[in-house]
């Protein structure tokens, strides 16, 4: 089962101190939003999460695996992280070798490779975009086409930074559905609470580096106080139907 176990975990880019005394568990199929203002730590909390940044106090299981130079192939293999720039995910020449790229670097044989992209471009939809080049794709496609390089190798755990960022309505309905059919665990760091009410059933609020609430989204997400105290406001899904009530 996917199980992620993070316990007193502090790190510093050189010295300057991001993340402070972070905790918390999660297990099996939760999908579970990072929240926060610009600047609070979450992308470097994932990245944490994924091995990019190893140099961490504290502790970090994945999968049951203590996050130590021995498991960080294994620990590679059964996380996929979804950068929030979508160019810094893909450079090949077109979306099937982008998406093909991970299981060819890990070895399968070309018939294996082939099953795993084909999967990927289907589960985002996007089978008929693979003969396509990189730069001729739409910012929506082009995150598609990322969280597909991730697919390819069947992670349990999918960490996504920011994926609605600079999407059009369209495009970000089109994500949420997508997201909701992905399976196993998922972590979504964002400023989108509207996104976040829709796909997460549990929601961590970071502010300076720490955990300030970690609840059921549709609770934590109510908190106008709470969120306005660390420079959130309320989704504008909730904000809509509070006005509403007071209407009434
Ligand atoms: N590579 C880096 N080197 C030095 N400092 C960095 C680096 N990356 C991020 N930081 C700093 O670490 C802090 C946390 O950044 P991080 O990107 O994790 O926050 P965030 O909550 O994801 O922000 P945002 O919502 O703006 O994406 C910020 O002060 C940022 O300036």
């Amino acid at each position: 089962m996917q199980t992620i176990e993070i316990s007193h975990l502090s790190f510093a880019y050189g010295d300057e101190p991001v993340l402070s005394d972070v905790c918390f568990q999660a297990e099996g199929e939760e999908t579970i939003g990072i929240i926060g203002a610009n600047g609070v730590g979450k992308s470097t909390l994932l990245k944490i999460i994924v091995g990019i940044l190893p140099e961490y106090q504290g502790s970090l299981k994945i999968c049951g695996m203590e996050a130590e130079r021995k498991n960080l192939a294994q620990i590679r293999e059964k996380t996929g992280y979804v950068f929030q720039d979508s160019e810094s995910q893909l450079f090949m020449s077109n979306v099937y070798e982008d998406v093909a790229f991970a299981p060819r670097n890990y070895g399968y044989p070309e018939e294996e490779v082939r099953r795993r992209t084909e999967r990927a471009l289907d589960m985002v939809h996007i089978k008929d975009l693979q003969e396509k080049q990189i730069y001729r794709l739409s910012g929506g496609q082009k995150k598609l086409a990322s969280i597909a390089t991730i697919l390819s190798t069947n992670p349990e755990i999918i960490l996504l930074d920011e994926p609605s960022v600079a999407l059009d309505p369209k495009n970000r309905r089109n994500l949420i559905r997508i997201l909701k059919e992905l399976p196993g665990m998922k972590i979504i760091a964002s400023h989108d609470l509207d996104m976040v009410w829709d796909t997460c059933s549990r929601t961590i609020l970071m502010s300076d580096g720490r955990i300030i609430a970690d609840g059921n989204t549709k609770e934590l997400l109510t908190k106008q106080d709470l969120l306005e105290a660390h420079g959130l406001e309320l989704p504008m899904f909730v904000a809509g139907q509070q006005s509403m009530q007071q209407k009434k």
